[in-house]
């Protein structure tokens, strides 16, 4: 059994299939010669709702995908992966975050030690709500990467569900600009901090907690160890730092993986306890599923699959996400370091460098604001983009009255144009439906075929639409796990370690070097252009 897939027997038939008819394949033929397609093209996982059928798939491409997949051992992989084996290897740890929704009781590793840091971060948590820790108003969260895109834009999608006194703000960037503005707003002593980093030594997030340690004491603030709390693996470096109340967590959760543990906390404030168990709960029952459904209608498995038709066959360089509610505006940049630092590498397992390419670039924004931005690129530009479409069946405007019914109004708009760009991508306009149309008058003087060739559109882009009921802790938890499952199995295939990062170490090496000689301006030995660079920053 071979594991990476372009080594596997089934590539070849793979790329014969591409050339046969993977290149050539048109969604509106394909939806013109089967009724049923969209029924064959869809899958429903807990609390998502796929629809596949905008994909230039038909049921011969799936099946030969399947069976890359059982070629290259997904299933042994995917299981070593749930049973803790040490799956990233240069760094010898297990990656566990599935365990960390595993319910009380089960038979998941380390259920026992998970369910008591859980307990202890939800009683804090819950405590900080009821106003045991002071007249808490502000809760000002202190870390980057994995230990701020999750818990942020986790806070931001259940806006709903937020406690109406509390407000949330998340610092990450070692740029001043970022926390200044949020110091400004804040009372000590109505303030709490949480300060959260797996090491507890990154660069940003401590100088960040530093500088407001030091804010705290400047204004009067009095009690640190009150005022601070951190979420961390090394809990003696934030006692170092005159924390005494600090929630620990293990080795095996990954930093981008990490929201379902103590790093959750400030989603846990923010929501309360009984909203996180629902949190974790819709991401276990998407667990079940990723571990026990038939790989022909494992969701996370078909979304992964395509991925790969499309990065290595198409060879598609980029994806558009597309998450039609406002709540979900930071999932694009929370995917990103998903995706693209557990897949954007070069070597696989036993370091050979690999001849396929790897994570395609994950971007995007919430509709419909993309529309007004980018979208005349996914219509018309040079380059194929997949765009995932996330709809949101019923909204939680939280209004009552005549905005109710205005609000209720715009969910449909919003609707309307998250089905209607997809129908635009597939279906585009040929040049003869352009030239029967009525030409602006602002253009009435070019050639009506000139004009026509500039108002037609290729059609045939391709889509997926995940569609929740409702954007609540669980579906939302339900809808991270998809994601990361499909990472796992996009990387599994591709025969890399989806769980290291290595390539963010030389920056950081190199920016420690760099520290000092802001200070000095010394630029000897350094490149011509870091030299220039560095002079043009430092001389008065
Ligand atoms: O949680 P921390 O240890 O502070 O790490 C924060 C982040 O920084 C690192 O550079 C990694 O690229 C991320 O994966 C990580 O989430």
């Amino acid at each position: 059994m071979t594991t990476r897939c372009d080594l596997s027997p089934v590539w070849a038939e793979l790329q014969a299939h591409y050339a046969a008819s993977g290149r050539g394949f048109d969604l509106r033929d394909a939806f013109r010669a089967d009724a049923g397609r969209f029924s064959a093209l869809s899958v429903e996982a807990p609390e998502v709702f796929a629809d596949l059928s905008k994909n230039r798939v038909d049921a011969s491409t799936l099946a030969l995908l399947l069976k890359l997949a059982a070629d290259c051992g997904l299933e042994a992989r995917r299981d070593a992966l749930l049973r803790g084996d040490p799956v990233n290897h240069t760094e010898g740890r297990a990656v566990l975050h599935t365990a960390l929704r595993a319910p009380a009781g089960s038979d998941a590793p380390f259920n026992a030690e998970v369910q008591a840091s859980l307990e202890a971060m939800l009683a804090f948590a819950e405590s900080v709500r009821r106003g045991e820790r002071g007249a808490i108003t502000d809760v000002v969260h202190i870390g980057i990467g994995g230990s701020d895109l999750g818990p942020a834009m986790v806070v931001q999608a259940l806006e709903a569900f937020r406690a109406p006194n509390l407000r949330l703000h998340f610092v990450s960037n070692v740029d001043g600009h970022d926390l200044a503005p949020v110091l400004r707003e804040l009372n000590a002593q109505h303030t709490l901090f949480v300060i959260a980093s797996k090491t507890f030594t990154t660069q940003e997030t401590i100088a960040n907690a530093q500088a407001a340690k030091a804010w705290f004491h400047a204004v009067g603030g009095t009690d640190v160890a009150r005022h601070f709390v951190a979420t961390s693996s090394n809990t003696a470096a934030a006692a170092a730092f005159g924390i005494d109340t600090a929630f620990g967590f293990w080795d095996w959760v990954g930093g981008r993986y990490s929201l379902w543990s103590v790093i959750g906390l400030p989603i846990a404030i923010a929501v309360g306890a009984d909203n996180f168990r629902a949190l974790l709960a819709g991401a276990h029952a998407m667990d079940q599923h990723f571990a026990s459904s038939p790989l022909a209608g494992n969701l996370p498995v078909l979304l992964g699959l395509i991925d790969i038709w499309y990065r290595n066959f198409h060879g598609f360089t980029s994806r558009s996400v597309a998450p039609y509610h406002q709540g979900l505006r930071r999932l694009p940049a929370y995917l990103q370091q998903l995706e693209m630092e557990s897949n954007g590498k070069g070597v696989d397992l036993d370091g050979n460098a690999l001849p396929l390419a790897t994570s395609p670039v994950v971007w995007g924004e919430a509709g419909t604001n993309g529309q007004h931005a980018y979208f005349q690129m996914l219509h018309q530009g040079t380059d194929v983009i997949p765009v995932e479409f996330i709809a949101v069946k019923r909204a939680n405007h939280g209004a009552s009255g005549e905005l109710a019914a205005k609000l209720a109004d715009q969910h449909r708009k919003l609707l309307a144009n998250c089905l209607a760009q997809s129908q635009a991508l597939m279906q585009g306009k040929t040049a003869d439906e352009a030239r029967t149309e009525t030409a602006p008058t602002a253009s009435a003087t070019l050639d009506r075929e000139v004009l026509a060739r500039h108002r037609s559109f290729p059609g045939n882009r391709p889509s997926t639409t995940l569609v929740l009921d409702a954007l609540t802790p669980r579906s939302l938890g339900a809808l991270i796990a998809l994601y990361e499952h499909r990472v796992f199995v996009t990387g599994a295939l591709w025969g890399i370690n989806s769980f290291d990062q290595w390539g963010v170490e030389l920056g950081k090496a190199l920016c420690n070097q760099l520290l000092p000689r802001l200070e000095s301006g010394d630029a000897q030995g350094l490149d011509g252009s870091t030299a220039g660079l560095l002079r043009r920053l430092t001389t008065a």
